[in-house]
């Protein structure tokens, strides 16, 4: 194995692994990624968090036959859940105590106008994405605790925080702007910020390839649709709009996400329902959406349910079908001429009757989907539309880990090649 001089100037193995932490409001993924090959040696997920029913899916890839294992159980929080992350990953032999981690890479959810890249994360980083927290309530702080806690762990190792707003901060004025009074959206930073960015550019630029062009020459719509969705209009390659706004509760409807409303249903629910604004918060970002709708948010359960002829659910499913179409329909219209339409994340890669219904009626868009390669299960980015349409129809998994580890690995290694100190246990605890 390859040897280099460390920053005190030992001998020490090459480091090329890359740990992957996606910290969500109650869950943990995580994925430890070799970036010889960019293969995976580990993966894992923690549910549930804070609950009873908390529980821990930890698969190593090194071996033979990938054997997940599970820890069922409360776990606390979300430092307790990277904590038994990393004792899964060391029973393995895979522990952060390995010389040959390069770095620690985190999604971080909102990056605010000031983080266009990824960025190693200091102190003064760590202090801005705090300072987000009240426009991303559900996410940053989780962010935030996988930080402190992975820096805890290995104080030595630099850490890369890769946002999810990073890729929206390309879109024009006239998109990012609510037309609201301009000196208060200024004083408050009001404007649309734009999520799953690692996600809509990676699936973008994929979509292209599948198309056999270079990113810069096509026009797409990425449709992310996972517990949380969003829509965005990618053009030649730059994100030009995009559903979600200064949090990830507008747009598409989510699981349980309301999206758009008319924002004068806050107004009445305070002065009429008499909820406070924290019961509003709560209502719209965890009890809206299709388990608003029908008590589910699982795709698979609502198709069951319509297959049992539950009229709830066959509602709940068509209030989110049309919605996409509105977007699809919208940024159709920003784009001005539309060369692929994407579908994406597990929703998104995995239900093809939400893609059938979404693309129904939109022939005149020159959007078709063939029913038998709509049907076709598979990991790899394909067609769904048949060779005459005039715009692509595609379905493309994300793989926000493998982006993450990409960048991270990426940017400590140009910071080391230029020689410069790539700044490591620099986070307060
Ligand atoms: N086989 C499937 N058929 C239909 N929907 C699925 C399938 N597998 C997963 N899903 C949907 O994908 C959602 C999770 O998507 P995912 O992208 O993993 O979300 P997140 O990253 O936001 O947790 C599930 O809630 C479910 O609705
Ligand atoms: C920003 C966002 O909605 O993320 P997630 O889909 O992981 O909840
Ligand atoms: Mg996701």
């Amino acid at each position: 194995m390859t040897t280099t001089p460390t920053k005190e100037g030992s001998a020490a193995v090459q480091a090329r692994r890359v740990l992957v932490l996606n910290s969500g409001s109650s869950s943990v993924k995580y994925q430890l990624l070799d970036m010889n090959d960019r293969s995976r040696l580990a993966i894992g997920l923690v549910e549930r968090i804070g609950e009873e029913t908390s529980r821990l899916l930890h698969t190593p890839l090194t071996g033979g036959d990938a054997e997940t294992r599970e820890r069922t159980g409360r776990i606390a929080d979300h430092a307790a859940a990277l904590k038994a992350a990393a004792e899964e990953l060391a029973a393995d032999g895979l522990g952060l105590d390995s010389p040959e981690l390069a770095a620690i890479g985190h999604r971080v959810v909102h990056g605010g106008l000031r983080f266009t890249e990824p960025t190693v994360i200091t102190d003064e980083v760590l202090t801005e994405i705090e300072r987000l927290v009240p426009v991303a309530p559900l996410h940053n702080p989780a962010n935030i605790t996988g930080i402190r806690t992975a820096e805890a762990l290995r104080p030595d190792l630099p850490q890369v925080a890769v946002f999810d707003t990073a890729f929206h901060t390309t879109m024009p004025e006239y998109a990012a702007r609510y037309a609201i009074d301009v000196e208060t959206a200024d004083a408050h930073r009001i404007r649309r910020y734009g999520f799953h960015g690692t996600s809509h550019a990676y699936v973008s630029r994929k979509a292209a390839e599948l198309l056999g062009r270079a990113p810069e020459e096509v026009n797409v719509i990425v449709l992310h649709l996972g517990n949380g969705a969003s829509a965005s209009a990618v053009a030649a390659g730059r994100c030009v709009e995009t559903s979600m706004g200064l949090t990830p509760l507008e747009g598409l409807v989510m699981g349980t996400r309301s999206g758009d409303i008319d924002p004068a249903v806050t107004f009445h629910l305070k002065r009429v329902a008499g909820m406070s604004t924290d019961e509003i918060d709560v209502l719209l970002n965890k009890k809206s959406g299709l388990v608003g709708l029908c008590g589910d948010n699982d795709m698979r359960e609502i198709r069951r349910r319509i297959d049992e002829g539950d009229e709830r659910a066959a509602l709940a499913f068509d209030i989110y079908v049309h919605r996409l179409k509105k977007y699809i329909g919208a940024y159709s219209a920003v784009l001005g001429r539309v060369d692929a339409v994407v579908f994406t994340a597990g929703v998104g890669e995995n239900s093809a009757p939400v893609r059938e219904a979404a693309i129904a009626g939109l022939e005149e868009l020159g959007l078709v989907v063939d029913a038998g390669l709509n049907a076709v299960r598979s990991g790899e980015p394909r067609l769904i539309s048949p060779n005459y349409a005039r715009v692509a129809v595609a379905v493309v998994p994300t793989d926000e880990e493998l982006e993450i580890a990409d960048q991270t690995f990426a940017l400590v290694g140009q910071a080391e090649s230029a020689g410069q100190q790539v700044p490591v246990g620099q986070v307060d605890n």
